[in-house]
């Protein structure tokens, strides 16, 4: 493809010169380890690295064009001077495949959290009625059916559109998160349908403040296509305040909540029996889901709605949702031998974690025993409320290790130790050994009693510990197995 073709919306310090122009550029990279001859190279200025210090090797490897931000002169190919090269990344890439998310029906979900819960049941239900459906998100990205690895919530914008234009699905479902957004992981790309489930303390290692995590969050809606819509979660301040400033720019926004404003108000929450009632329309329609939960109530009513503005049918819809296994790590139970019940969930927020403790007490739960962790160099701030959270909760808690990122680990202990002292209470415990935590619980628990581990959810373990299992899942059948085998001998 010419260059100018490509250069076409970006705004550049000084003019290409003609020769420039017609280059004929073979790919883009972002990274000089990917750069093949005729690429562009695009140096970003990141987190941890300065892409301008790789500019030489980029061109050594055959880079036809260097895009920066820096000022620069004396390179041996042409170089272009730009305000954002993040920014100028995606447009070019959206260029190079040739505008991919245009010719799909695109969802992006963002909030805080259940983006990846609502991303599956609602590819769950699009499947299950014959619209196949790609998934790009944070357990994995599925293209066309194939599994690939997934390292960011939301990819580059270069890995992005590259994932869209290779999928032949009919539906494109994206998580966005608020990294993807500040970084212009999406520019370019063009949703049909844009989802907010809510928004609480997160991240705010960050975002400076948690207004600016929203304002961030809320650029979501600016990539809607002309006569796109919006559904909003408006049980919870964000969300209601979302609404507010969408309808003041003339989107079709479609709130869900409890209020009698809503156009999918939820009339009842069913926690025995495990459902929800939602007005849709002139209907009262019960909607059946075997996840726990109210959060995941939310989820599913989220998906629900998403799937009707596909244009789909609610009885299909109710249906699909009925046979819904749920998602890897979130909230997934194990029955142990002596009768209690283990939990594995991803939650990382206090609001996650105060509903996974109080999900377990509605559903029966005699004793709740919590085991969780902070993760080392994250937001420090809603630890805090974490603690707080399940002191006042559980009946009884563990604090052990997450992952350290580089944190010494008797800092870590350290650290557990004075928060505890700090906020926590009698009911807790600390054992840094995460796999020793989870034996300890087992062993002191009674039937009927729920032991709810939270933060790695489908997570595999980066730290080593006395028990080589890879996952708080492996650790989970390693114990119940073993309990059932010495029960047997
Ligand atoms: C802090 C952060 O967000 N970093 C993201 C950012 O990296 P960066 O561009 O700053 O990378 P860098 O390492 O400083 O390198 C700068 C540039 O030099 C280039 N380089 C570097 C080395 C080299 O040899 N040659 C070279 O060209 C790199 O390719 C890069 O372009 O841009 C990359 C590409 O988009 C991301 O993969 C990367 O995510 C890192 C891995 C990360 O952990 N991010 C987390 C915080 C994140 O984004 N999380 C959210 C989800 C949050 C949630 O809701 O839970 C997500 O969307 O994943
Ligand atoms: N609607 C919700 N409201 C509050 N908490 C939720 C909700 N949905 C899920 N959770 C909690 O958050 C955890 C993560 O859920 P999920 O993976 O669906 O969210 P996410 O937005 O994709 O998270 P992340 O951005 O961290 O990947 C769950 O394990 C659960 O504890």
């Amino acid at each position: 493809m010419k260059l100018k073709k490509l250069m076409e919306e970006i705004k550049t310090v000084s003019e290409m010169n003609s020769e420039t122009a017609n280059l004929i550029v073979t790919g883009i990279a972002d990274s000089s380890d990917s750069v093949s001859q005729g690429h562009i190279f695009v140096a970003i200025n990141g987190f941890n690295q300065d892409g301008h210090q790789f500019i030489q090797e980029a061109i050594e490897k055959g880079a036809c064009l260097i895009i920066g931000e820096s000022e620069i002169t004396g390179l041996t190919v042409p170089y272009l001077q730009v305000d954002s090269s993040r920014k100028a990344l995606g447009i070019l890439a959206n260029k190079f495949y040739g505008t991919p998310s245009n010719h799909k029906l695109m969802i992006g979900i963002t909030g805080t959290n259940g983006k990846t819960t609502t991303s599956y049941i609602l590819k769950h239900i699009l499947e299950n009625n014959g619209k196949s459906c790609s998934l790009i998100g944070t357990i994995q990205n599925v293209i066309n059916g194939q599994v690939k690895k997934s390292t960011n919530t939301t990819p580059s914008s270069l890995d992005l559109h590259g994932l869209i234009s290779e999928s032949k699905d009919e539906v494109v479902i994206v998580e966005v998160s608020s990294h993807g957004l500040s970084q212009y992981r999406v520019q370019g790309i063009t949703f049909d349908l844009c989802l907010f489930t809510n928004l609480e303390h997160e991240h705010l290692d960050y975002h400076p403040t948690i207004e600016d995590y929203f304002q961030t969050k809320m650029l979501l809606f600016d990539h809607l296509k002309e006569g796109g819509q919006a559904i909003v979660n408006t049980d919870n301040h964000w969300g209601k305040r979302l609404v507010k400033i969408l309808q003041g720019r003339g989107i079709n926004v479609n709130s869900i909540g409890q209020s009698s404003n809503n156009k999918f108000k939820i009339l009842d929450f069913n926690f025995k029996n495990s459902n929800l009632s939602v007005e849709d329309g002139d209907e009262a329609n019960l909607i059946f889901s075997p996840m726990y939960g109210i959060h995941n109530m939310y989820n599913t009513l989220m998906a629900y709605v998403s799937a009707r503005l596909v244009g789909l049918g609610e009885d299909s819809i109710i249906e699909c949702i009925s046979n819904f296994r749920g998602v890897e790590g979130r909230f997934e139970k194990t029955k142990l031998s002596n009768g209690a019940i283990i939990v594995v969930d991803y939650a990382h927020t206090s609001e996650s974690i105060l509903h996974c403790l109080t999900t377990a007490k509605q559903y029966g739960a005699k004793r709740v025993i919590h085991i969780f962790g902070f993760r080392g160099n994250r937001d420090q701030s809603k630890r805090q409320e974490m603690l707080t959270v399940t002191s006042g909760t559980s009946d009884q808690y563990i604090l052990t290790m997450d992952d350290l990122n580089s944190v010494p680990q008797n800092e870590m202990i350290e650290t557990l130790k004075s928060l505890n002292n700090l906020y926590g209470n009698e009911k807790g415990l600390i054992i840094p050994d995460r796999t020793l935590a989870i034996k300890w619980a087992i062993e002191h628990s009674n039937p009927e009693d729920w032991i709810i581990i939270t933060g790695k959810g489908h997570e595999t373990y980066q730290q080593n510990y006395r028990l080589q299992t890879n996952s708080d899942k492996e650790t989970v059948l390693y114990f119940s197995n073993k309990k059932k085998h010495s029960r047997s001998n």
